[in-house]
């Protein structure tokens, strides 16, 4: 395994679930590294194990085997290191709140002082193009403005890693495109190191330093596909041969996982 700078290491994971219809092996010996200021993408059939993975690195599930180091740490000190922030399929706003309390609901439990709570507030909703937005309720925005307070929410504590299990997956395919594109931005912008769950071949090629392939039963690792396309991405980019090439070696790669887990 290459050493640099990892951020993220798994070894040997395994994660072993014991159901009354006996045990569910969601993950087997998923080794992976993920380096600082990576953009990595799960994808996989349903009951791969992505969103387990990206579970167990937020020590919201324990593994059954193996080693597991977010930030150098353990994933459960790093979950006390406020080491990442995570956003949900569902944007998950409490209605009764604006979306500036929404955003800062996690300082103020945290005991953050009032004024910085309102400087992080105003940033990151810079950061996700909400400025003005800050005193009205969720009901009053889109699904993708939610969406971005959502990702706004996570970035509350500036953590180095933002985990994002399938963020954008209920959202029409124009509003997708066009946060895909702002949360390219905001990675260029903030050098974060992102983990990102999807079921979109062409969202897992547009936005990735790295494609995660995963098969299921067991949920295992197939293929880490190293993008080649450049770091600058305009939409457009999906009409070339590159990305069609690359588009294709993803597919390939879900085809073969599939084709095991049917034998
Ligand atoms: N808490 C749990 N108890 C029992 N089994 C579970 C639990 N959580 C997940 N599983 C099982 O583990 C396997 C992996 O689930 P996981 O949700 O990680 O897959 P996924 O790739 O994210 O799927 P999807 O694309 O549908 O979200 C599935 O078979 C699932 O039923």
């Amino acid at each position: 395994m290459n050493t640099i700078n990892p951020i993220i290491t798994a070894q040997a994971l395994d994660l072993t679930f014991q159901t009354n219809d006996g045990p569910v092996h969601a993950l087997k010996d998923v080794n992976l590294q993920i380096d600082k200021g990576d953009f990595v993408s799960f994808i996989g059939p349903s009951g791969c194990g992505k969103t387990t993975f990206l579970r167990v690195l937020a020590a919201l599930e324990h593994p059954t085997g193996g080693t597991v180091t977010v930030n150098g740490m353990t994933p459960d000190q790093a979950r006390q290191a406020r080491a990442y922030g995570y956003v949900f399929q569902a944007a998950g706003l409490y209605p009764w709140r604006t979306i500036g309390g929404n955003i800062r609901l996690p300082l103020e439990i945290m005991g953050y002082p009032k004024s910085e709570q309102i400087d992080r507030v105003k940033k990151v909703m810079q950061l996700v193009d909400l400025e003005g937005f800050e005193h009205k309720y969720p009901w009053q925005l889109s699904g993708g403005m939610q969406q971005r307070a959502s990702i706004a929410r996570a970035l509350a504590f500036d953590a180095d890693i933002l985990l994002m299990d399938e963020p954008f997956g209920a959202l029409d395919e124009i509003v997708r495109d066009h946060l895909n594109e702002q949360l390219l931005a905001l990675w260029a912008r903030t050098g974060k190191t992102i983990g990102f769950v999807t079921h979109s071949i062409s969202e897992a090629v547009y936005l990735s330093t790295k494609i995660v392939v995963m098969s299921p039963r067991p949920g295992r690792i197939r293929d880490v596909i190293v993008s080649p396309l450049p770091k600058e991405r305009p939409l457009d980019i999906r009409d070339t041969p590159e990305f069609a090439q690359l588009a294709h070696q993803v597919r390939e790669g879900l085809r073969a996982g599939h084709d095991t887990a049917m034998a």
